[in-house]
């Protein structure tokens, strides 16, 4: 990327405001992300990290500010394109076609890539391509990092919930993103599925060596693997640091309080 270099933000978020009628979702928002870190965004329900998630992925349109990726104004460029730059995401609601093989789920993440071609074409089996071939290896790696070799020739639909919460999670990693967008990775799992996820994470980030912008409610996996952590507020950052130094931020702590209460 022109001009960029590896001690550049990979992402920038910068005076960021998002507006639905009346409702001012997020405020003056501003953070970065390294290449390579996992961050963590917290914050109380309604605070605006899903929010913050559709405007990187160009879903919403922010009234004020930029964001930059890899040096790129991300604002400039459409939706359909911003899989292709390195930016993957995953979803609260699972979003797999439950019908399909789990290696198929998998595989369809690379439809992103150019050159890659449309989905049909890199699902045809025998007869594949070079490419396709190369593409069907790593789903396979995938696969096998993300322990669902066992499942890979089943359809999606009938498997429990943490096993389709890893094939998600392969199928954006099939994308070779070089930031992955993880909303609520944990949301659903049990408390020892949330710890293989942890590892899970730090295992695959250190493999492949993306950045991880986490939302996530589950503090314990937030607090256990990111390297920082953006905590946010009625749609404005209100600490960042590392997961100590947010944990007992005042502001941090009378934003979970006061919603408790
Ligand atoms: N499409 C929309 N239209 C109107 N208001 C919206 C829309 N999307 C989000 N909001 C509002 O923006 C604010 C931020 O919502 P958002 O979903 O981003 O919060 P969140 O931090 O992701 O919450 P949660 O942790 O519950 O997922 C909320 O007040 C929400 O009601």
């Amino acid at each position: 990327m022109p001009g960029a270099d590896a001690h550049d933000p990979l992402l920038e978020v910068r005076g960021v405001a998002v507006r639905f009628g009346g409702v001012t979702a997020l405020r003056d928002l501003s953070f970065d992300v390294r290449p390579g870190e996992i961050c963590g965004l917290i914050g109380p329900n309604g605070a605006g990290k899903t929010t913050l998630f559709n405007c990187i992925t160009r879903i919403y349109e922010p009234a004020e500010g930029s964001i930059r990726f890899a040096g790129r104004d991300l604002l400039a460029v459409p939706a359909h394109r911003i899989a292709g730059l390195g930016i993957a995401r995953t979803f609260q609601n699972l979003a797999l076609f439950g019908s399909m093989t789990v290696l198929d789920n998998v595989l369809t993440g690379a439809a992103a890539q150019p050159g890659t071609g449309i989905v049909p074409g890199l699902l045809a089996w025998p007869g594949a391509t070079r490419r396709t071939a190369a593409l069907r290896a790593r789903a396979w790696e995938l696969v096998e990092q993300l322990e669902l070799l066992d499942v890979a020739l089943l359809p999606a639909a009938g498997l429990p919930f943490g096993t389709r919460k890893r094939v998600e999670l392969a199928r954006a990693l099939m994308a070779e993103p070089s930031l992955l967008l993880l909303d609520e990775p944990a949301g659903g799992l049990t408390h020892a599925e949330v710890d293989e996820l942890g590892g899970l994470l730090v295992a695959l980030r250190d493999r492949f060596g993306f950045a991880a912008l986490l939302v996530e409610h589950h503090m314990g996996l937030v607090m256990g693997i990111s390297d920082r952590v953006v905590a946010m507020d009625f749609g404005r950052r209100i600490a960042a640091g590392s997961p100590d130094e947010v944990r007992r931020d005042p502001a941090v702590v009378a934003a979970y309080l006061g919603r408790a209460a």
